[in-house]
C-alpha cells in the first residue's frame, strides 16, 4: 500500500522543549570553583524536538529513523498528543488537535493509537489477553461485554494467534506473539492512524520479519496508516513507503522509500546508509562512520545541527579556497579544537596538513593560529579556527530546508543541506513551505518558476 495525496496527518512546525529541572537535582549546576555559592539551580531547556515539518497521506507507512536520543519518541508522542508541545501544530483529517483537550481530545484518541517497543512491559501481568485486547473498547464504550469478546477473538485470529489463547496470561506468550497482543489491542478500537514506536526492536530477527508481514497485511485490510518508527534502517527499508530521517531533533531528509535509500542526499543519511551493520561482530555501526559525537539538545548548533559533525560542511563564502585547500583547512581545524595532533610546532603542522598553506585571508588565520600554537595557546587557536571557518559557513549561519529534484519517481524530496542550495527550492524550515511564497502544485495553486529563480545562495 503506498497511499494516496491526502494528508490524514499534517505537522507544522512541530517544537517541544523540556526543562530539566526535574528530579531531586534537576536544574543543579556547580559554580565554577571558588565562586559563591558553590551551587547554583539554573534549569536549561533541553531542545528535544525544533520545527518539525511533514505530512502523512492516508494509507501509507512514514518511517521515521535516526539515532536513540534524537527526538523520534517526542516527537510520537506530541503527535498523539499525549505530550503538548512547546509550539507548532498537528492536524488530524485536517483538524488542529494540539488545540483540542478533555472530551473531544479523547475521542480523537480512538482513532490514534500507539504501539510501544516493549511488548514484555506494555502488557499487564495480571489481565488476561482477552481483557487486555477489550480494555480500549471499554474505555471508549464500544459494544458489550459479548460483542467485544466476539470481536476480540476474531482480531487476536487477525493478528495470526489463537483465539483460544483468549484466556491466557501474557507471560505464556514469546515475544513476537506478545507484540502481536498489542497489534490486536491497538486495532481493537478501529483506528485510523498507529505510531508503531520501535515495535519489532527487542525480537529476534527472525521474528521481525513475520510480525512486519503481518502488520503490512493489517494496514490492507484496515485501511490503516502507520508513523513508524525505528533506528534500524533494514526494518525501516521493509515496511515503508516513504522515509523521513532525523537527526538531533530536526528532519534533514524525508523522500520516498527508494528514493532515500538510492539517492541519499543529506550527509546525514549517507553515513547512516554506509553504517548500515553488515554481518561483521567487530562493526561498531554508526559512530564509527561518523565523526565526533551527537551535541547536546541543550545547546545544539546554530544553522545545520549536522554541521559539527558532516564531512562536507561548505566553505564560507568570503575565502576563495580550493576544494583541496578547504579540505586541508577543515582537517587541521577538526585536529587542533579536537586535540588529536601532539605537536605544536608550526613547521612540522604546516607539512602534516597542508600541501601548502592558502594564500590570501585563509592563510592569514591559519597563520595566527599556528602563531598561537608556537605560544602553547591551544584554546586560542582552536576558538580562531572554529570562529573563522566553521562559524561564518552557510551551514553555521542558516536552517537548511530545500525541495530537490527526485532521481527515483516524481514524490517530493526534502534535503536540509546547503549542498542543495543551487538547485533546490528553499523552503520554510518552520511550515515547510516554499519561502517565497509561491504556492507548490501540491498546495493547489500552480508553481511555474523554475527551482534555480528561487533558489537562495
Ligand atoms: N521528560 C524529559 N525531560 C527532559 N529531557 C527529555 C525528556 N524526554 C526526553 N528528553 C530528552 O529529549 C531528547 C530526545 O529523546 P527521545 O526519547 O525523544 O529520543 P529517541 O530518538 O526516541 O531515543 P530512543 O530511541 O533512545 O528512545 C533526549 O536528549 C532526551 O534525553
Amino acid at each position: 500500500m503506498s497511499g494516496t495525496d491526502e494528508p490524514l496527518l499534517r505537522v507544522e512546525g512541530l517544537t517541544k522543549h523540556f526543562s530539566n529541572d526535574e528530579g531531586l537535582f534537576g536544574g543543579f549546576k556547580r559554580n565554577p570553583d571558588g565562586m559563591v555559592p558553590p551551587v547554583v539551580h539554573e534549569p536549561e531547556l533541553v531542545r528535544a524536538v525544533e520545527d518539525v515539518s511533514f505530512d502523512i497521506r492516508k494509507g501509507e507507512t512514514l518511517g521515521l529513523v535516526g539515532e536513540s536520543g534524537c527526538g523520534k519518541s517526542t516527537l510520537a508522542r506530541n503527535i498523539l498528543q499525549l505530550i503538548k508541545p512547546t509550539d507548532g501544530t498537528v492536524y488530524f483529517k485536517g483538524e488542529d488537535i494540539t488545540a483540542m483537550g478533555g472530551e473531544s481530545l479523547r475521542k480523537k484518541r480512538r482513532e490514534m493509537q500507539l504501539i510501544f517497543q516493549d511488548p514484555q512491559s506494555s502488557l499487564d501481568p495480571r489481565m488476561k489477553v482477552g481483557q487486555i485486547v477489550e480494555e480500549p473498547m471499554e474505555a471508549h464504550g464500544m459494544l458489550d461485554d459479548e460483542g467485544r469478546e466476539v470481536r476480540a477473538k476474531e482480531l487476536l485470529a487477525k493478528v495470526g494467534l489463537d483465539p483460544q489463547h483468549y484466556n491466557r496470561y501474557p507471560h505464556a506468550f514469546s515475544g513476537g506473539q506478545r507484540q502481536r497482543v498489542n497489534l490486536a489491542r491497538a486495532l481493537s478500537v478501529n483506528p485510523d492512524f498507529i505510531v508503531c514506536d520501535e515495535p519489532v526492536s527487542a525480537l529476534d530477527v527472525s521474528i521481525q520479519a513475520q510480525v512486519l508481514n503481518t502488520m503490512k497485511e493489517l494496514q490492507e485490510e484496515f485501511d490503516l496508516t502507520y508513523l513508524f518508527i525505528a533506528h534500524d534502517l533494514s526494518v525501516i527499508r521493509h515496511i515503508s513507503d516513504r522515509v523521513a530521517v532525523m537527526y538531533l531533533g530536526q528532519l534533514v531528509e524525508l523522500a520516498d522509500k527508494e528514493e532515500l535509500y538510492e539517492n541519499p542526499q543529506h550527509p546525514y543519511t549517507r553515513a547512516l546508509l554506509d553504517s548500515i551493520p553488515v554481518p561483521d561482530p567487530r562493526s561498531s555501526g554508526v559512530r564509527g562512520v561518523l565523526e565526533g559525537d551527537v551535541p547536546s539538545p541543550i545547546d545544539p548548533p546554530s544553522g545545520c545541527r549536522f554541521r559539527t559533525r558532516c564531512p562536507e560542511l561548505i566553505a564560507p563564502e568570503e575565502y576563495d579556497l580550493s576544494a583541496t585547500e578547504w579540505e586541508e583547512t577543515r582537517a587541521f581545524m577538526r585536529a587542533i579544537d579536537r586535540r588529536t595532533v601532539e605537536t605544536n610546532d608550526p613547521e612540522e603542522l604546516r607539512r602534516r596538513f597542508f600541501g601548502q598553506v592558502p594564500s590570501g585571508e585563509a592563510g592569514t588565520v591559519v597563520e595566527t593560529a599556528l602563531d598561537h600554537l608556537e605560544r602553547e595557546e591551544w584554546e586560542e587557536a582552536a576558538d580562531l579556527l572554529v570562529a573563522e571557518f566553521a562559524e561564518k559557513s552557510i551551514c553555521a549561519r542558516e536552517v537548511p530546508a530545500y525541495e530537490i529534484t527526485p532521481e527515483y519517481g516524481s514524490d517530493t524530496h526534502y534535503a536540509a543541506c546547503h549542498l542543495h542550495r543551487d538547485e533546490g527550492i528553499r523552503l520554510d524550515p518552520k511550515t515547510g513551505e516554499r519561502a517565497d511564497g509561491v504556492r507548490t502544485a501540491d498546495s493547489g495553486t500552480e508553481a511555474s518558476e523554475s527551482a534555480s529563480a528561487v533558489s537562495d545562495d
